[in-house]
């Protein structure tokens, strides 16, 4: 079994600790071991961080474009062998965690070029004996912790910004896939990113936190992950008045209106509700149909789920593979029997299949006090629920403390457009179910999160704003 260490500034560390087991979803076998950290070891990667900080900051953005230009590289070389270790750690099936490697290459790509065009300014004075110019810094030390459902990407989507400006990253991914965010920063180092730039440390989440939140040298924390935890790590950085940038919760609507294309829509919510066996924070997760066509939709859209392939996501041809452990397949099935006990039917699916797999599941006749349109479900399950008119849909699909994703399918651009801007979220994609790329901000108005990854405006999340006043 490959051995797995944490990476704080040089190369491997942590081999006499305690061993966390990382486990295959689909056969669950331990297929690798990292190291527990706690404390120690968080703090001694802040050491590390925090010492290269000055000499990284100093280089210009050209110089550090070029590393993270050859670590883009370096990924897109070895895209193979990581998709499967993403697979083999996270489930997801290996033509979707390509995707993601790609996608998580896309920050690379992106910021290297972003660094080089974080302009400052300069301000009229009031009186010519002055001159006012406003610049931007680098803040210092980020912490990055990061979920498990998306292992690259939201290790480079926090890591690709932070330093590109000159900012240094200790992360701390989930214990469940450690392993791609190992073989990320290995890659980091071999691009001739200098030890120290980016550290992993690997163990007791809540120890390895609380070590960052109270470390002074730690500037910002960047997490992406549920929202209870979420509130946590940003009452606790308020203790020192840290920067928090919080990726988390959704509970995304698809509103499919009675002017929609419905194949087009059918496949829009297929891409956004199956994508990662519905463990995304932008699934899809309350599915609202206009009554007068629930019925040609529910068909067109249930043959379309019918047909998905279940199974190891190491298996050629695998759309769906298996939830990430035993109490995602408890809460899915648990949303599924309270929606059936309060009236709805199930059209197809409803049944864990092999290997913590979930069948691909249609609900027809669900209503709002289920589980299914309160909670996130983070799996493979379609509840649909019908309503009359487009001030309904508006109402019902902004009736939530989320707000990070939600999707329209509708043929008439004036209702889309103003349908769009009536609804209270961060990202829309309007007959479009897979809207995240690296070039778009992605993050959620309510309790979805605060602050943006992604875009131009990734990068301002890591930089302070300095004025210089000179008297001349
Ligand atoms: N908005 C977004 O971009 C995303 C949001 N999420 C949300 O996160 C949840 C699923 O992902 P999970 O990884 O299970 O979320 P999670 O919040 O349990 O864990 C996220 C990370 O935080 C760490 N963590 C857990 N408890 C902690 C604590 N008390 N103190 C410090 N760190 C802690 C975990 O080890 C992991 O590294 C879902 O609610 C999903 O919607 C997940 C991915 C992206
Ligand atoms: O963790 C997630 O769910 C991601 O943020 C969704 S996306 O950026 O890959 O669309």
């Amino acid at each position: 079994m490959e051995n797995y260490e944490m990476i704080i500034g040089t190369t491997d560390f942590g081999e006499k600790l305690e061993k966390i087991s990382v486990v295959n979803p689909f056969t669950q076998k331990e297929i690798a071991h990292v190291p527990k950290g706690g404390e120690q070891e968080a703090v001694r990667a802040v050491d590390e961080a925090h010492k290269a900080f000055p000499e990284w900051a100093a280089l210009s953005a050209y110089e550090r474009s070029g590393l993270l230009m050859k670590w883009h590289e370096l990924i897109e070389r070895d895209k193979e062998d990581l998709a499967k270790t993403m697979t083999l750690e996270q489930g997801k099936p290996t033509k979707e965690a390509i995707g993601e490697i790609e996608y998580a290459n896309d920050f690379n790509k992106w910021y290297a070029e972003e660094g080089k065009r974080l302009y400052g300014e300069t301000i009229p004075a009031t009186h010519h004996n002055k001159r006012m110019i406003v610049t931007k810094q680098p803040v210092g030390v980020v912490a990055a912790i990061t979920p498990w459902n998306f292992p690259a990407a939201m290790i480079t989507r926090k890591v690709a910004p932070a330093i590109a400006v000159g900012c240094t990253v200790v992360i701390k991914p989930s214990s469940q896939t450690p392993l791609t965010a190992i073989k990320l920063v290995r890659l980091a180092l071999e691009a001739g990113i200098p030890e120290g730039v980016v550290n992993v440390v690997t163990g007791d989440s809540k120890a390895i936190s609380d070590a960052w939140l109270e470390d002074g040298r730690v500037k910002k924390i960047t997490f992406t992950g549920s929202t209870e935890v979420g509130r946590s790590l940003m009452k606790k950085a308020s203790d020192t008045v840290k920067k928090v940038s919080l990726e988390l919760g959704g509970l995304a609507p698809a509103i499919v209106m009675d002017d929609s294309d419905l194949e087009k829509a059918a496949d829009g919510v297929i891409a956004t509700k199956f994508r990662n066996a519905g463990q995304t924070c932008v699934c899809a997760n309350r599915i609202y149909v206009q009554e007068s066509i629930v019925d040609e939709f529910t068909k067109i859209f249930t043959e379309k789920v019918k047909a998905l392939k279940t199974g190891d996501g190491l298996v050629e041809g695998t759309q769906i593979g298996p939830l990430v452990d035993e109490k995602a397949i408890e809460k899915v099935e648990k949303h599924v029997q309270d929606a059936l006990g309060k009236g709805a039917k199930v059209v197809t699916g409803g049944k864990k299949l092999e290997g913590l797999v979930y069948e691909p599941t249609v609900l027809t006749g669900v209503t709002e006090e289920m589980l299914c349109m309160n909670e996130e479900t983070f799996g493979p399950v379609a509840p649909i629920s019908t309503f009359k008119t487009e001030e309904e849909a508006i109402q019902r699909a902004n009736d939530t403390i989320y707000g990070l994703a939600a999707y329209l399918f509708t043929e008439n651009l004036s209702r889309g457009i103003r349908m769009s801007e009536q609804l209270e979220y961060g990202i829309v994609g309007l007959n479009d179910g897979s809207p995240s790329s690296a070039q778009a901000p992605f993050g959620g108005f309510k309790q979805s999160g605060l602050g943006r990854e992604g875009g131009h405006q990734g990068i301002e999340e890591f930089v302070e704003v300095k004025y210089i006043s000179i008297g001349l």
